[in-house]
């Protein structure tokens, strides 16, 4: 039994549609004194994408939070595990996402952020399930809309595994049985 049902974007879509991203932000970041906030652990593989397509110099940083309580999502309280360690006084911040599902862990971060004195914090993702949506978020860059189905690979993953793998993947329903 093959583990992946079916390739939902390939690594050459992806490819594509971060180098339109990286000109965009390119473009629209010239000359402003710009970090970016990477959301792990899967906004790894999508940043480290991503920041090789920009032509402008870039700061990188990571943060790391988990939801709150056995309920888990669903709270939209989340925990830092991991701060950045930078400041982001007076800097235009870019938070970096593999996926936006219900929104909760988003509108969390660009709050907290937004305390800290950026000059804005934007959000790009480079998936959206826009169907479990919770919470209103304004998705600045994004990358694709997905239909709800739950995928790997690109730094998603299932049981901590398939983030390795290059295209964006709906896994085989068996999976989750066995
Ligand atoms: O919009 P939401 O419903 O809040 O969900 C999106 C979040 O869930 C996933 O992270 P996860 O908690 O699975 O951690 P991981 O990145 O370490 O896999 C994903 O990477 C986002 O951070
Ligand atoms: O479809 C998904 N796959 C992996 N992780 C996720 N976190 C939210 N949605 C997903």
């Amino acid at each position: 039994m093959s583990v992946i049902k079916k390739v939902l974007i390939s690594r050459d879509e992806l490819n594509e549609k971060v180098k339109e991203l990286g000109n965009k932000i390119s473009m629209e970041y010239e000359g402003k004194d710009l970090i970016m906030v990477g959301v792990l652990k899967g906004g790894f593989i999508f940043l480290a994408d991503l920041i090789r397509e920009l032509k402008i110099p870039v700061e990188i940083d990571f943060i790391s939070v988990s939801s709150y309580g056995s309920s888990s999502k669903s709270s939209g309280v989340v925990r830092i595990i991991k701060d950045i360690d930078v400041s982001i006084t007076n800097k235009h911040v870019i938070i970096v996402e593999d996926i936006i599902d219900t929104g909760l862990t988003l509108k969390y971060l660009k709050e907290m952020l937004y305390t800290r004195g950026p000059l804005d914090v934007k959000i790009i993702a480079a998936l959206d399930k826009p169907s479990r949506r919770k919470v209103d978020i304004d998705i600045d860059y994004k990358g694709f809309t997905i239909p709800d189905e739950f995928v790997v690979g690109y730094g998603l993953d299932y049981a901590s595994k398939y983030r390795n793998l290059p295209d964006v993947c709906i896994l085989n329903e068996e999976i989750y049985k066995s």
